[in-house]
């Protein structure tokens, strides 16, 4: 088991990781690890056309998590640093569970366990759990033009998919606490209070021992 805090934010599109990845970083005082978006070449035409795109893009995504997280762990993690991250390695399973078929599903999940099994998982996750309405809206707020069409099926699919599989990653990894945030009514960017509630939440979890 790790000696310091991993902390990975979690939660659907736009549901407010990086705002409040940022946001804890900077109030505990600890290097965040944001994830790569705009270099990523395939991400505009994959939602011009999930299914002719989605197996480079989410190549993309895990290798670049990858090897992301393999440096976090090797340059921080197990230099006894702790580390805030926008995401879990097992968001790349989440979205391609849900975007691959077939042969290309299957090739992908093999390649998924081989590149992540032995990576560093989260101590704690902060799940913000938001509805279709919430998340539209911080998406058109946001602006980013290639999101501004999202089929709101496959928006409100991964609503679902993200609530099994924070079910499933408390079976499977019961060693990491999940803190559940409501994103619909829990303002943190514009209500302090809000904020430090979630802040304290971390920090219990922090200085009881669980974890580390
Ligand atoms: N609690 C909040 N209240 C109001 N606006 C918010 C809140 N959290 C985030 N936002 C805004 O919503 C938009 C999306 O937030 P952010 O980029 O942090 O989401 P994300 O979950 O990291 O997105 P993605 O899944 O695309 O990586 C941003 O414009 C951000 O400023
Ligand atoms: N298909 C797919 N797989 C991923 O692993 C993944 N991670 C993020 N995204 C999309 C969501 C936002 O539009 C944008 C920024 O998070 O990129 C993903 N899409």
């Amino acid at each position: 088991m790790n000696q310091v805090p991993f902390i990975a934010v979690e939660g659907a599109i736009g549901a407010g990781k990086t705002t409040l990845a940022s946001m804890l970083a900077a109030e505990l005082d600890m290097p965040l690890l944001k994830e790569i978006v705009e270099e990523n070449p395939f991400m505009e035409r994959f939602y011009q056309n999930l299914d002719e795109w989605s197996f480079q893009l989410e190549m993309f995504f895990l290798c670049n998590r990858y090897k992301q997280l393999g440096d976090t762990e090797s340059k921080l993690i197990r230099q006894g640093q702790p580390v805030v991250s926008d995401y879990h390695i097992y968001k790349n399973l989440i979205f391609s569970e849900r975007t691959l078929k077939g042969r290309e599903r299957e090739k992908y999940r093999q390649i998924y366990h081989v590149l992540t099994d032995d990576l560093a998982k989260p101590d704690i996750i902060v799940y913000i759990k938001a509805s279709l309405e919430t998340l539209l809206a911080r998406i058109a707020k946001r602006g980013r033009s290639f999101e501004q069409d999202m089929d709101h099926a496959y928006l409100e699919q991964l609503i679902e998919d993200y609530e099994s599989a924070m079910s499933s990653l408390a079976v499977t990894e019961p060693e990491t606490t999940i803190i559940t945030v409501d994103g619909d009514s829990t303002d943190f960017v514009a209500d302090p209070e809000h904020f430090a509630h979630i802040v304290s939440q971390v920090k219990s979890r922090i200085s009881s021992g669980h974890p580390r």
